[in-house]
């Protein structure tokens, strides 16, 4: 196996998949890879001696007695055993990043709201220091809930390593492009792609192209994973090839570091000497993916009616309760309507499941006007909400022929907790005071006699 050298002086591991050259293919996987040959163990996790002076090590994501079916874990053969990069914690501010349970007694989270894209400021910022907490749910110590975030990205993170051991993250880019450069290998990501970095996962994250802006889904809880597809059958939706998962990659440079650790909802910062991103080979089924969601093959209704939206479902984080998610992400991207006799757009609706949402790209059809790209929404729990006057009016009265719903990518994380704003959201970020207005003026048509009105 070859290895390629990059310019950030990681080494990484060749593949003979032409395209995806740098990426394993497959959800879940047990992947193998090494950035040096004959660096992996071969028949066995644990040799007395590794090959190249390497040390074994496994990272855990579930307990190690998780059912077979869900148990993740990954072995791996890095230059110094991680426990050289954790010497004393001392606690530091990340002010604008925070963890569940965070209810501010200032703020009333009772509500419909709407934000405009969150700006960017003069201030140089890093994922760490970049991160906007917009809500929180449920919490964290007990592993159960989310966050959501925007990231507001300008800075490359030098010498300087993140791993956050309360969650994953499932990040969203609507602006820029970053490269996560993880222990286990490189992502780089765009708009219309997501990423899932695991917890407990080290990473630096550097800016390709800025400023970058994106949404970020902090889960607390059980990993995200494909849903079943039921009667569907063995394809569309989220199809397991086109998820992809970095070959290895490391470094080998001494330089006075730091490695920054999110830990039951707090920051702490240990210093080290070396780059921890030093894995030679690994082997697992625990890594970092990323996804393109224009690979995304929507089904939905081809006669008449609108389906529930979980029928855009990409990835759940299961709650333990069947059928019902810690958090869905679901995706809401161009497709045909063809529905006949139907009121085309979301049905006004009350949810027990909180839903925020994000726009990628485009106009939404429930929300032609004010959801733009890089803003958010929040329906909370049992809040009502649906189509604004203009998108009411307009599919009432349409004509129905087949069209193609184009132009359009937005995306909501639903969990079946409430989300808590926190003082940015409520506060510092562009909220729209008038948001609920977008209901006001549609009409009472009712007069008490039959007839389509
Ligand atoms: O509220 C929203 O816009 C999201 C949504 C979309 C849909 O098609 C059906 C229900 C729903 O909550
Ligand atoms: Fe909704």
């Amino acid at each position: 196996m070859n290895t390629q050298s990059l310019p950030s002086g990681l080494h990484r591991a060749a593949t003979t998949l032409g395209t995806h050259a740098h990426y394993m293919p497959g959800f879940g996987n047990d992947f193998e890879t090494e950035a040096l040959p004959g660096a992996l163990p071969q028949g066995m996790n644990s040799p007395q001696k590794c090959n190249y002076g390497l040390y074994g090590e496994q990272l855990s994501g579930t307990a190690f007695t998780a059912p077979s079916h869900q148990n993740e874990r990954t072995w791996c053969y890095r230059i110094r055993p991680s426990v050289k990069h954790t010497h004393r914690f001392e606690k530091i501010d990340v002010p604008y990043w925070k963890s569940a349970p965070h209810i501010d007694p200032d703020v009333i989270s009772l509500g419909q709201y709407r934000w405009d894209p969150v700006p960017h400021g003069d201030a140089a910022l890093t994922w760490i220091t970049g991160m906007r907490t917009m809500t929180t749910a449920g919490d964290v110590n007990t592993q159960v809930g989310m966050a959501s975030h925007i990231y507001l990205v300008t800075q490359s993170m030098q010498d300087e390593y993140f791993f956050s051991a309360d969650s994953e993250l499932l990040i969203v880019p609507q602006q820029g492009r970053l490269r996560f450069c993880t222990e286990l290998g490189i992502i780089d990501l765009e708009p219309q792609e997501i990423a899932v970095i695991p917890r407990g996962l080290v990473y630096r994250v550097e800016v390709l192209e800025g400023p970058a802006r994106g949404f970020v889904c902090e889960n607390y809880g059980q990993k995200f994973t494909l849903p079943g597809r039921g009667p569907i059958g063995a394809n569309c939706m989220a199809n397991p090839r086109d998820f992809k998962t970095p070959v290895a990659a490391f470094e080998d440079r001494e330089v006075p570091s730091s490695v920054v650790v999110k830990w039951c909802g707090q920051f702490h910062r240990t210093r080290i000497g070396h780059s921890p991103l030093d894995v030679v080979a690994w082997h697992g089924n625990y890594a970092p993916v990323k996804y393109d969601l224009r690979t995304y093959c929507p089904v939905g209704a081809i006669l008449f009616d609108h389906p529930d939206p979980s029928i855009f479902t990409v990835l759940t984080a299961p709650s333990g309760v069947e059928g019902t998610a810690n958090i869905d992400f679901v995706l809401f991207r161009e497709r045909w309507m063809v529905a006949e006799n139907t009121f085309r757009p979301p049905w006004y609706h009350k949810n027990i499941m909180s839903e925020l949402m994000g726009n990628i790209y485009g106009i939404y059809d429930a929300k032609p006007k004010g959801f733009v790209p890089g803003g958010m929404s929040l329906h909370n729990m049992m809040l009502p909400h649906g189509p604004d006057k203009q998108a009411f009016e307009g599919a009432s009265n349409a004509v129905l022929k087949a069209e193609k719903l184009d132009e359009t990518m937005s995306f909501m994380f639903e969990t079946r907790f409430p989300q808590h704003l926190t003082a940015f959201a409520a506060k510092e970020a562009p909220l729209q005071d008038d948001y609920i207005d977008c209901w006001e003026s549609l009409a009472k048509k009712f007069d008490g006699t039959p007839g389509v009105k």
